[in-house]
């Protein structure tokens, strides 16, 4: 319970924090008073049952009672209203705090199995946490200092009884850690698998096309929803079966002690070591202990799996951003270099392993190589996705990391394989980069990007709706909307990772003609997947196992002989199979 009250007091500005220690200070005075008016009631019945009942007493420990109830109401009034500011409080820096952390991540943190968990987290994660406050903690704090003053008290009334309830109290703390550690370790798979649940159904809606084709729509085998599902309603009936085992162990053990405590007043006042009203007001004691407590075991699993969620959203903001410089550095011009570059994905083994080239500005430069050599790899970490494990990227004689993202980010443009346009207009998509550019301005970048041709197409022309991530537009369209856009931008490096889709051949023309455009003046390197763009770079790097081979231009490494005129003599094959399959009817 310390540990959660710290996880929140953590969550919390300095303004939450002080609600939080005023109502748990509150909550403590609570459980006192409420145990008060419990053992208050044991003086009471000794005096009732003792004749001639001394009616001066009795009515001093009715307004006892009385005071300590009444007492006890305010706080509850309060701490209840202290609560419900504090759950608001999280709710309010919730939000900011994981959006703002979220933000200084590394860009290639955010992967596609992350966006089920992230949302998750927003949304049911955030009720959970702001449920602690309003409704749980009051239960916790309440059901334990209520027993520990009863228990108190207890010694006044029978020492034995005292030392039984102690130890009866250690029994039942111990079944109700086993309890909570069953529910934290199940709790942790469920959330996981749905979590990853989450991530499939949003694949299962965005990928349909593929699940149908290859018929992996009822193959749970294969990772798909089916699959997911299942695991996940495993794990929830793991929980809620292995959980109500730790419940019944734990109410089992409340009982033993109860019962055991009883069967000692019992054994003490028949010895006549207990008089009869001591005994009276221990049976008392004993069964209103039980309320307290019996709330504590039924809470304590919906506590723990809060807490769990305290625990995730501190993992997510206890993950290391991109450290950034406080001042960004200023670049000399936009040539690239790469000292001794090397990478591997989450400390794995290198994808990139010792990459050392430059690439002067205003060069192209395309990188080609086989499938899973590091090129992509190599284009993200020049765009500063991640920060290289060894050596070093520098762009206008400045490592990156002293550019800071938003140095590196002034400096490039990006044009990746999997085109994200936003819901909104093909206009919004472009302003995107440049909110203050004119019609203008979007014509003239789309004539170059040859956009101009399927904003003329469309019905709605510019305010044409792209749908959720571009889903109304064609791969190469999407590549021409993201083209255009890296132009609007101006920025003087480029970083481009063509298409490996096959494009139509109109598509494939016009993205070939809008790269060649975007390479003048500008530094850009292109993952190169198209005979057209290796052939129009200036410059060649074959990338293999994460190692540069060669470097030169084409004829230069023709020549050569080597990895890069095998890689064409390949393609140049398999585009002749191209062209000959096309022009079979
Ligand atoms: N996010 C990631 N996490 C872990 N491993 C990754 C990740 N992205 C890529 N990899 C691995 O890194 C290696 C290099 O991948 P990369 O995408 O850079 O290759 P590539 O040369 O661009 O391949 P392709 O031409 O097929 O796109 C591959 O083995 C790939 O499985």
């Amino acid at each position: 319970m310390i540990t959660m009250i710290r996880y929140l007091s953590e969550l919390l500005d300095e303004r939450g924090r002080r609600h939080l220690h005023s109502m748990l200070l509150a909550q403590a005075a609570q459980g006192v008073l409420q145990g008060l008016g419990f053992l208050l009631v044991a003086p009471l019945v000794a005096t009732l049952t003792s004749p001639p009942v001394d009616w001066g007493r009795l009515w001093f420990w009715l307004a006892a009672i009385a005071a300590a109830v009444a007492a006890h109401h305010v706080l509850l009034a309060w701490s209840t209203s202290l609560g419900y500011l504090v759950g608001t409080d999280v709710l309010t820096g919730f939000h900011e705090r994981i959006g703002n952390h979220l933000a200084t991540l590394p860009i290639g943190w955010f992967r596609g199995d992350r966006t089920g968990p992230i949302g998750r987290m927003l949304g049911k994660g955030t009720m959970d946490v702001a449920n602690i406050p309003a409704h749980l903690l009051r239960h916790v704090v309440v059901g334990v200092t209520t027993p520990i003053t009863m228990i108190g008290g207890s010694f006044l009334l029978d020492r034995r009884i005292g030392l039984a309830f102690t130890a009866g109290a250690l029994l039942c703390a111990l079944a109700l850690r086993l309890l909570m550690v069953i529910v934290r370790r199940n709790d942790d798979d469920y959330e996981y698998d749905i979590g990853a649940t989450a991530s499939r159904i949003v694949e299962y809606a965005r990928q349909q096309p593929t699940l149908r084709a290859y018929g992996v729509l009822d193959r749970p085998d294969l990772g798909t929803l089916e699959e997911s599902l299942v695991r996940q309603q495993g794990s929830q009936s793991r929980l809620t079966i292995r959980g109500a085992w730790g419940l019944i162990a734990f109410f089992g053990t409340l009982q033993l002690v109860v019962t055991a405590v009883i069967a000692l007043a019992v054994a003490f006042t028949l010895q006549g070591t207990m008089t009869l009203p001591v005994m009276i007001g221990v049976l008392i004691v004993t069964l209103r202990m039980l309320d307290p407590i019996s709330q504590l075991g039924e809470l304590a699993g919906l506590v723990q799996i809060n807490a769990d969620a305290i625990g995730r959203v501190r993992a997510l903001l206890a993950t290391p951003p991109l450290p950034e410089p406080a001042r960004s550095a200023e670049p000399s011009g936009a040539d690239i270099e790469l000292r001794g570059v090397r990478f591997g994905y989450d400390g794995g083994p290198a994808v990139v392993d010792g990459v050392d080239a430059t690439i002067p500005a205003g060069c192209f430069t395309a990188i080609v190589g086989p499938s899973g050599a590091g090129k992509s790899t190599l284009l993200k970490i020049i765009a500063r996705f991640f920060d290289v494990d060894e050596g070093a990227v520098l762009i206008g004689g400045r490592d990156v990391r002293e550019l800071g993202s938003a140095g590196v980010s002034r400096l490039t443009a990006q044009v990746f394989q999997d085109v994200y346009l936003f819901e909104g207009t093909i206009a919004d998509n472009l302003r995107m980069a440049a909110p203050g550019a004119s019609q203008a301005d979007l014509d003239r970048v789309a004539r170059t990007a040859r956009l101009d041709e399927v904003v003329e197409r469309l019905p709605d022309g510019w305010d044409t709706r792209v749908g959720e991530a571009g889903s109304t537009l064609s791969g190469g369209e999407k590549q021409r909307v993201s083209i255009a856009r890296a132009l609007l931008k101006d920025a003087p490096i480029v970083l481009l990772d063509e298409a490996t889709a096959a494009l139509d051949a109109a598509n494939e023309a016009a993205v070939a003609d809008a790269i060649t455009e975007l390479a003048r003046d500008r530094t850009v390197i292109v993952v190169a997947h198209r005979l057209s763009t290796v052939v129009a770079a200036d410059r060649i790097l074959v990338l293999d196992r994460g190692r540069i081979t060669e470097q030169g231009d084409h004829d230069a490494l023709l020549t050569a002989q080597g990895t890069y005129a095998r890689f064409w003599t390949e393609r140049v094959r398999a585009r002749g199979w191209q062209l000959a399959m096309k022009g079979n009817p």
